[in-house]
């Protein structure tokens, strides 16, 4: 009977709590695939009752719900693409029936860690991207969210070009309340990067919680390296233990990335000669010389801050936020 339990428990999609979500990503985490190998149909928990329609414990791929690759705007039309996340490809989705425009980010079930959910789920903020629901589909885990259809701010930069200082301002004032809201609840994220800041109409959000852990003390000893190399701080290289201010680092070195175009340390270290940076970002000072010619001096000074090699120095999420590069005089816009 623990099977048919499981089973019933399980079975269909159905709408439910917060708590409900965590438990099922928890069951498809700790269950064997031979068990979830021959399950009838699709199961799931949706948290938005509002945009996501079930039908009779239904919730079905192509016929309730359609996936697409994202159409870029600034992209040629047809050149459809399906960005990848860290363990996963993000699709656009649509409710057939609400019509409702989401991001859905498939991961194929052996690959899946309840942590990639956990923290969206638990965590809202206007400025990280809404976790709608999971469904377990085809041995694939299908996460519905919140889309920026803007695309990221990665695909913005190749395909733009670097950004202008305003634009930056924006976005990067966005980032920071969301890093001040998760930096709150001890939350580093792990990989702050142009790939993971995705932009909306009104917005820009912080996606892609794949690496991300909860600080149980004031200092988090890794097991092993998190992020993306050429945005990671020299404490977190150097694996002796980090804190949160490790994600400001890694927003000072996006900032470089997107005024100049390219990621810091790349320029005067081709990839080609480097195939790590790891060495280069502990050894040398931080990578203040790839500060955009045409940077303002508050700006500067604003990258100064993020960029301290010090964490303990390094600035807050907070303590940014006034700082005035991102609150320029009115007569400055
Ligand atoms: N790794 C990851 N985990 N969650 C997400 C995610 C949640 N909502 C989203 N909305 C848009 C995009 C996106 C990324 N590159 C793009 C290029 C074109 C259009 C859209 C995008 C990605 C997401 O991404």
């Amino acid at each position: 009977e623990m099977v048919a339990e499981e089973e019933d428990t399980v079975s269909g999609v159905r709408y439910g709590t917060v708590p409900d979500i965590l438990a099922f990503v928890n069951l498809l985490s700790s269950m064997q695939t031979p068990l979830l190998q021959h399950l009838p149909k699709e199961i799931g928990v949706l948290l938005n009752k509002k945009d996501m329609a079930v039908k009779k414990g239904r919730y079905q791929i192509n016929i309730d719900v359609l996936l697409f690759a994202w159409r870029l705007t600034y992209k040629n039309p047809g050149s459809g693409l399906v960005p990848k996340g860290s363990f996963g490809k993000v699709h656009l989705a649509q409710d057939t029936t609400t019509r409702k425009r989401m991001a859905c980010k498939l991961i194929p079930l052996e690959n899946f860690k309840a942590a990639d959910v956990e923290f969206q789920a638990r965590l809202r903020h206007d400025n990280i991207a809404e976790l709608f629901g999971a469904v377990l589909w085809d041995q694939t885990v299908h996460l519905f969210m919140e889309a920026g259809e803007g695309g990221s701010v990665l695909e913005k930069l190749d395909n733009c070009g670097p950004m202008r200082e305003f634009e930056i301002i924006w976005v990067a004032k966005q980032i920071l309340r969301g890093l001040e809201y998760l930096h709150s609840h001890n939350v580093i994220h792990h990989d702050i990067k142009p790939s993971n800041i995705v932009l909306m109409s009104d917005k820009a959000v912080l996606v892609d919680f794949g690496l991300a852990v909860q600080m149980t003390e004031d200092v988090y000893s890794p097991r092993d390296l998190r992020g993306t190399e050429m945005y990671m701080s020299p404490e977190l290289v150097l694996c002796r233990g980090h804190n949160t201010k490790t994600d400001i680092y890694s927003l000072g070195t996006s900032i470089i990335h997107m005024q100049t175009g390219s990621p810091p340390w790349v320029r005067r270290y081709p990839r080609t000669a480097y195939p790590s940076y790891l060495y280069i970002i502990h050894k040398q000072a931080p990578p203040l010389e790839d500060i955009a010619e045409d940077c303002s001096a508050s700006m500067r000074s604003f990258l100064k801050r993020c960029l301290e090699r010090n964490p303990a120095l390094r600035s807050s999420a907070s303590e940014l936020l006034k700082d005035e590069a991102i609150n320029p005089p009115r007569e400055d816009q």
